[in-house]
């Protein structure tokens, strides 16, 4: 068995989710020489070598073929064409571990496309670039040396929520694969108010995350719910009652509830369709 650090990881694709793993993992202090990125394009893979000294290819098939971990890491509606074109050049790669980041396409799909792999469905979060993610994490055939290794392999993204039944993968969708742009959505919003008022763009940008940065600190630190939080917020008469009693009266909680139902729904249609 190979020390951990000692696995080379492939990612296939690139992109957003790619570079905020890979970022995690090299600053958790993964050797970038054990870590290649194969995409189909050029440019991403030039930036992700300039910033983290991490191998590159525009050739997937090079890439699983040095790997010992094979990450894919490409939209959900790429997967089947990827998988299918990676197994028929290189049938040997069903010996290897494989993880997936893909929202909606379940193990059973992987299995059709590649065979009878080993294989961690992982739903991290975008906050995983600066080591604040959650990642969600559901094995299949694994052995407890490859949980191990996976483990370790996202310890960098932040929280790591080990999931029992398949199902919570959809689930951790709408509570945390989802949800940095619901907060982006609400900060947008404030701030959008904010340079109403008078203040320039980026001070009204850093003025509401900054906020988001104190109450969510507060809240990781305090022993305190976030109705217990609100409440010593909102003095009685006060400023923020009359905010907070306009969410309710206009539905916020059921408008949250109806969201994470609806990224939930959407990933359970995915699951039936690709
Ligand atoms: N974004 C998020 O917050 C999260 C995303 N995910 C999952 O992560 C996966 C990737 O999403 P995301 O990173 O956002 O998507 P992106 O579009 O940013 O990245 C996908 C990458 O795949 C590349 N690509 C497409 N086809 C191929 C191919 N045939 N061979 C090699 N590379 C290819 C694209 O290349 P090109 O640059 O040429 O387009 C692109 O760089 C998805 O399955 C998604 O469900 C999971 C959790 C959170
Ligand atoms: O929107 C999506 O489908 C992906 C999965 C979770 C976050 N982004």
């Amino acid at each position: 068995m190979k020390q951990m650090n000692d696995n080379m990881v492939a990612f296939i694709g690139a992109g957003n989710m790619a570079r905020c793993v890979i970022a995690a993992m090299v600053k958790a202090g993964y050797p970038a020489d054990n870590i290649i990125a194969a995409n189909r394009s050029q440019p991403k893979l030039t930036a992700l070598a300039a910033d983290f000294a991490i191998h590159t290819t525009l050739d997937n098939i090079e890439a699983v073929t040095k790997a010992d971990v094979i990450v894919l890491a490409v939209k959900p509606q790429m997967m089947q064409d990827v998988c299918t074109a990676l197994i028929n050049a290189a049938p040997e790669i069903s010996e290897k571990l494989f993880v997936t980041l893909a929202a909606g396409i379940t193990v059973a799909r992987y299995q059709q496309w590649l065979g009878q792999i080993r294989l961690v469905r992982a739903m991290p979060n975008t906050p995983s670039l600066v080591g604040l993610g959650v990642t969600g994490l559901f094995p299949s055939g694994c052995s407890n040396y490859e949980k191990a290794f996976v483990d370790h392999m996202f310890s960098g993204t932040g929280m790591n929520v080990w999931l029992q039944d398949e199902a919570q993968i959809d689930h951790i969708i709408a509570v945390s694969g989802s949800s940095p742009a619901y907060f982006f959505f609400f900060m947008q919003a404030m701030q959008h108010v904010a340079e109403q008022l008078g203040f320039d763009a980026a001070q009204a940008k850093q003025m509401v995350a900054q906020t988001a940065l104190g109450a969510a600190t507060m809240a990781l630190n305090s022993e305190h719910s976030f109705a217990e939080l609100r409440a010593q917020v909102t003095s009685k008469g006060g400023t923020t009652h009359e905010a907070v009693t306009t969410f309710a009266n206009q539905g916020l909680e059921k408008m949250v509830s109806d969201a994470m139902y609806a990224a939930i729904k959407r990933a359970q249609e995915m699951a039936q369709t690709l």
